[in-house]
């Protein structure tokens, strides 16, 4: 996170106290091997709400999907981690970086294992766009929101049809927080 934060010509130290008191849920996905792969999709085609999730996979089976909306599937690299940056980096950066949409396939003969650590602040906080990050070129285009709002809006959704709650403010709004569970838009985990 350091990293990203200096790459926005952020303090490394940007929000530090509440990145390192803040939440971490470590999702485990198994999929078995399927005789059929084309056919069924592990996990459907998401964004996580994170800042940042990391992923621990022990065969190939993640995929990520690039601007052109064509997918990738990202290499096992033994002792490797992989970093997908999510949506609440997406909105502390003001859409500078953009959540990363994924999937997961299945494998014909193997039992695929997947471990996805997400993470962000703690649940009572808000992520919001760094107000560095703001000004008349880059307009607010986010709401504010946190991992208890996803919570909140998931526990009201089929997981299938879940979807993000953030969303870009109409061009006239440069100020206003919308309530973020009036639209919607791409779906998630
Ligand atoms: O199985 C995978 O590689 C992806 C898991 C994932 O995206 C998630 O748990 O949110
Ligand atoms: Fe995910």
């Amino acid at each position: 996170m350091e990293v990203i934060f200096e790459s926005l010509e952020l303090n490394p130290d940007y929000l530090h106290e509440d990145i390192a008191k803040g939440s971490q849920v470590i999702a485990v996905n198994c999929y078995p091997a399927c005789p059929e792969p084309d056919l069924p999709l592990g996990l459907p085609p998401h964004t996580d709400y994170s800042l940042l999730s990391i992923i621990l996979q022990n065969h190939q089976g993640l995929q990520i999907m690039d601007q052109d909306e064509k997918w990738h599937s990202v290499p096992v690299i033994e002792g490797g981690l992989i970093a997908l940056v999510g949506d609440h980096m997406e909105v502390l950066s003001n859409g500078q970086y953009k959540g990363v949409v994924h999937r997961a396939t299945v494998n014909l003969e193997k039992k695929r294992l997947s471990i996805a650590s997400l993470h962000s602040l703690a649940l009572g906080k808000k992520v919001r766009p760094a107000p560095a990050l703001v000004d008349e070129q880059h307009i607010l285009s986010y709401n504010e929101g946190g991992f208890s709002d996803f919570l909140d809006f998931i526990s009201g959704e089929d997981i299938v049809q879940v979807a993000v709650f953030y969303t870009e403010a109409p061009q006239n709004v440069s100020s206003s927080v919308k309530d973020p569970k009036t639209e919607n838009r791409t779906p998630k985990s």
